[in-house]
């Protein structure tokens, strides 16, 4: 069974779900991984996915993403969604402008690579290569490469996991700025309770294939929830503070 990307909801829609997953399973033989797992994720709306390691995480994000078959219900989405994974995956053959338009059919290729890589902060660099640049630049370009197709679910593996603290920083700023001002549903998974609080509008916990835990950001963008009860949730006690 693949994913079912049906135009239920009208892709330039303003709001309205960025992708609905009703009673997925996911399963490697017989080991059932994601078992009857409920999401909905609207646009405009920053997730992220939290978990102890091997309970799901990436398996959920590469079913959503349609890049594994799933044994059981629906995932509906009204576009592909875009992908960033921990690593950047570019091309070392194409420089970065072909990198970012790759699987793009426009005519103005080059010029919607420009677009992205500027906003991204590399709009100087458009004929340069993949081996020129630094962890933190490569990433950059992986969220031009998946916002130049304007997605309305962008899903976020661990994007910035590889990266030096100061330059994690760095990117969760441009990560919050493109997501203002392009509005896709994102799914960010990752390990880091600080970067989940710092950026998501609701943050998820996976428990036994479900979502086992459901926090809400305040609406003025405060969050209620702290770091040591988050960490508790994950089944980590923590000594700090907060
Ligand atoms: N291709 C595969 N074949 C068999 N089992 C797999 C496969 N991919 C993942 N699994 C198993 O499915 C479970 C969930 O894996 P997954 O990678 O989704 O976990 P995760 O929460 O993303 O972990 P981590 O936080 O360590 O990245 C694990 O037990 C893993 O061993």
């Amino acid at each position: 069974m693949n994913v079912h990307v049906a135009p239920l909801f009208p892709a330039s829609s303003e709001s309205g779900p960025a992708v609905v997953v009703s009673n997925l399973v996911r399963s490697y033989g017989r080991r059932v991984v994601i078992e009857r797992l409920n999401l909905r994720i609207e646009r405009g709306e920053f997730v992220a996915l939290l978990g102890e390691s091997g309970c799901g995480k990436t398996t959920l994000l590469r079913a959503l993403a349609g890049l594994d078959t799933i044994q059981g219900g629906r995932i509906v989405a009204p576009r592909r969604p875009a992908v960033v994974f921990q690593e950047h995956r570019l091309l070392p053959w194409d420089n970065l402008w072909r990198n970012v338009s790759l699987g793009l059919q426009a005519s103005n290729a080059r010029e919607r690579a420009a677009e992205a890589l500027t906003e991204v902060g590399l709009g100087d660099r458009l004929d340069d290569w993949p081996r020129n640049l630094s962890g933190g630049q490569a990433q950059r370009v992986a969220l031009a490469r998946a916002l130049v197709q304007q997605p309305e679910l962008l899903l976020l593996d661990e994007p910035f996991a590889a990266l030096d603290a100061l330059t994690r920083i760095r990117m969760h700023e441009l990560v919050r700025e493109l997501v203002a001002n392009h509005q896709p549903g994102v799914l960010l998974v990752t390990h880091d309770v600080d970067e989940a609080i710092a950026l998501a509008d609701r943050i998820l916990v996976i428990r036994n294939g479900a979502i086992a835990f459901e926090h809400r950001a305040a609406r003025d963008g405060s969050t209620s929830i702290s770091r040591a009860e988050l960490l508790g949730e994950l089944g980590v006690t923590s000594h700090s503070p907060n």
